[in-house]
């Protein structure tokens, strides 16, 4: 019999997730959702074909529960499932900070969680979801939480105790990137190209670079210094990079997602 998969709280990841699953060859009749508002249930009955139903039946229908809402909303979220969740079901939390043992205490004992930090790129088959196990779940869980993800792109798997690290560097990576290619563009204005080409020139050349560091087997250090010629032009840019401190702007941002995330892990701080 085929699994039934419940998406709780279908926003920007959980509609990522739900569409990849879908041109994955998922049909909807084996998915639920759930969203809070009745206008957003209604647009993911429209675009997927799936049934929009209740907290309440997603947990008492479907094998899998995936709980995409904000750490924030996780507390009223467990409420809403607890009476409904029997110890069978498979949960998969993809909520930044929130520890499995949160979930598991407010669940029947001996539920199985699961934890997986996500991103974005999962819109386009290129996401990158870090999994743990919880107290309960052991590899059958972990195998079909990789098969839901790994739709997606690729999955990896690590111990808990590196999850807000791994939300830190992959589930924000995307946004460092957004925010270079952003900061770059700016730079083309800067030197007096239109903005549409700027930004079509800073793309291209990010798409090349990831192919490279992808495909190439090269370490990042070389491929840079691959670019960088005696008294040439990129050299004067490193120059101000290093002077500006980006590299060590880096190192604090990446601390300070990190700490954040562990900060939204105790429920006092949501
Ligand atoms: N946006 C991102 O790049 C990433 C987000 N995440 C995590 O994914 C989770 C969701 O983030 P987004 O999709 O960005 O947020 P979002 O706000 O777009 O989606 C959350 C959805 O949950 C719904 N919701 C809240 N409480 C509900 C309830 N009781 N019942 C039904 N629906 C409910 C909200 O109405 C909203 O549509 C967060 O926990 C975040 O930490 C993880 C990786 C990346
Ligand atoms: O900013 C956030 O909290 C979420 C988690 C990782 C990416 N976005």
């Amino acid at each position: 019999m085929t699994q039934k998969v419940a998406v709780l709280g279908a926003g920007k990841i959980g509609e990522a997730l739900l569409s990849g699953m879908i041109r994955g060859g998922w049909h909807p009749s084996h998915l639920l959702v759930t969203a809070r508002r009745e206008e957003r249930a209604e647009e993911l009955h429209v675009r997927y074909g799936v049934e929009c139903v209740t907290n309440a039946d997603a947990a008492k229908n479907a094998d899998t529960l995936i709980l995409t809402v904000k750490p924030q909303d996780m507390s009223t979220l467990l409420d809403q499932l607890a009476p409904h969740v029997p110890a069978d079901r498979l949960v998969v939390s993809g909520a930044a900070g929130t520890p499995t043992t949160y979930i598991e205490e407010r669940l029947t004992s001996g539920t199985p969680v699961v934890r997986v930090m996500t991103n974005t790129p999962a819109l386009v088959d290129q996401g990158m979801s870090v999994i743990s196990a919880g107290t309960h779940a052991d590899e059958s869980h972990l195998a079909r939480t990789e098969e839901i993800f790994g739709g997606v792109g690729k999955t990896l798997r690590v111990p808990e105790s590196q999850q807000d690290a791994a939300t830190a560097l992959s589930g924000s990576g995307p946004a460092y990137f957004f925010y270079l290619v952003e900061a770059m563009t700016d730079a083309g204005i800067l030197l007096g190209l239109p903005r549409d080409k700027a930004h079509d020139l800073i793309v291209q050349a990010a798409i090349g670079a990831s192919q490279m560091l992808r495909d190439s087997g090269e370490h990042p250090v070389t491929l840079r210094e691959n670019v960088t010629s005696p008294a040439g032009t990129t050299i004067n840019a490193i120059r101000e990079l290093e002077n500006h401190g980006v590299r060590a702007a880096f190192l604090a941002a990446i601390e300070a997602a990190r700490d954040r995330s562990r900060e939204l892990g105790s429920a006092d701080a949501k």
